[in-house]
């Protein structure tokens, strides 16, 4: 199942990629893209998950934008982001990644990002390490912020309240200073870079719980760490995310991020 599941998403990424890469419509804002693929994508998983698996349960992107719940309770539910990258993908900006993570008891189980245009399969499994084509992956054992890379995202939200707190919190953390700022525009491409070792860390406020599943196992699986922008635990419905290679650089992060609260993923749908 597995292996046509991924020859046919392959080939449709890259198919569509060559000859329809338009915007079929908006959600959350006028630059929160959608294309035909994002939803073949994600029907073709699920359609091919239930056939095995029909009493899993599913968070699917575009499901939820279609109304489904996205609600993550104690069976087994697949979190799907069928394309992570979508405007990257509509301007052929080569991080496109379909991101699945499976989780029981709220537990992440296992982990597969793939990144379509590397051909670089990200697997991990809880307790069994992380891997990028069948290669152990490792995070950096970097543990001075000033030699390290940070990768972030500013997302598809323009409220001014909150590009001021993105971009203050990012003039602090360059200013630290840091060897540099990365942008994969990819939340799951961001943390396979750090769970390969090539960034130190990636925060992001902003992102769903689909974004970012799979890549919290290959994370953590890698040998990095997960931590709330203010330090806590990670919540992975709250929408905010560090993904690092250890705990001294997750908390520097924390020490300059200028945090906020969006809407959580598992927050009730307003009444019509
Ligand atoms: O392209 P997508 O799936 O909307 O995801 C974005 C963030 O929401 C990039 O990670
Ligand atoms: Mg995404
Ligand atoms: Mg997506």
């Amino acid at each position: 199942m597995y292996v046509c599941m991924y020859v046919c998403i392959d080939q449709m990424v890259r198919e569509a990629l060559r000859d329809d890469r338009k915007v079929m419509m908006t959600k959350s804002s006028s630059i929160d893209l959608v294309t035909q693929t994002d939803q073949k994508v994600e029907q073709l998983i699920i359609k091919s998950v239930k056939e095995k698996f029909p009493t899993h349960r599913f968070i699917g992107e575009e499901s939820v934008a279609a109304g489904e719940p996205c609600d993550l309770t104690d069976f087994p539910t697949w979190i799907i982001d069928p394309i992570d990258g979508t405007t990257n993908f509509v301007h052929a900006f080569p991080f496109v990644a379909v991101s699945i993570g499976f989780c029981v008891n709220k537990q992440c189980e296992f982990g597969v990002v793939y990144s379509c245009l590397q051909d670089q399969m990200f697997t991990a499994r809880r307790g069994r390490g992380a891997f990028c084509n069948g290669e152990p992956l490792q995070v950096s054992t970097e543990e001075d912020i000033s030699r390290s890379i940070i990768a972030t995202e500013f997302g598809s939200n323009r409220e001014t309240e909150a590009i001021d707190r993105m971009f203050s919190s990012l003039r602090k953390i360059v200013c630290i200073p840091v060897q540099g700022v990365r942008s994969a525009g990819s939340a799951a491409v961001n943390m396979c870079l750090v769970a390969s070792g090539c960034v130190e860390a990636y925060y992001e406020i902003g992102i769903h719980v689909w974004d970012v599943a799979a890549g919290s196992l290959l994370v953590t699986e890698a040998g990095g760490v997960l931590m709330d922008v203010e330090g806590g635990v990670v919540d992975l419905m709250s929408r905010r995310i560090i993904a690092a290679n250890n705990r001294t650089l997750a908390e520097r992060i924390v020490k300059e991020i200028d945090s906020f609260s969006p809407t959580r993923d598992d927050a009730p749908l307003p009444k019509q």
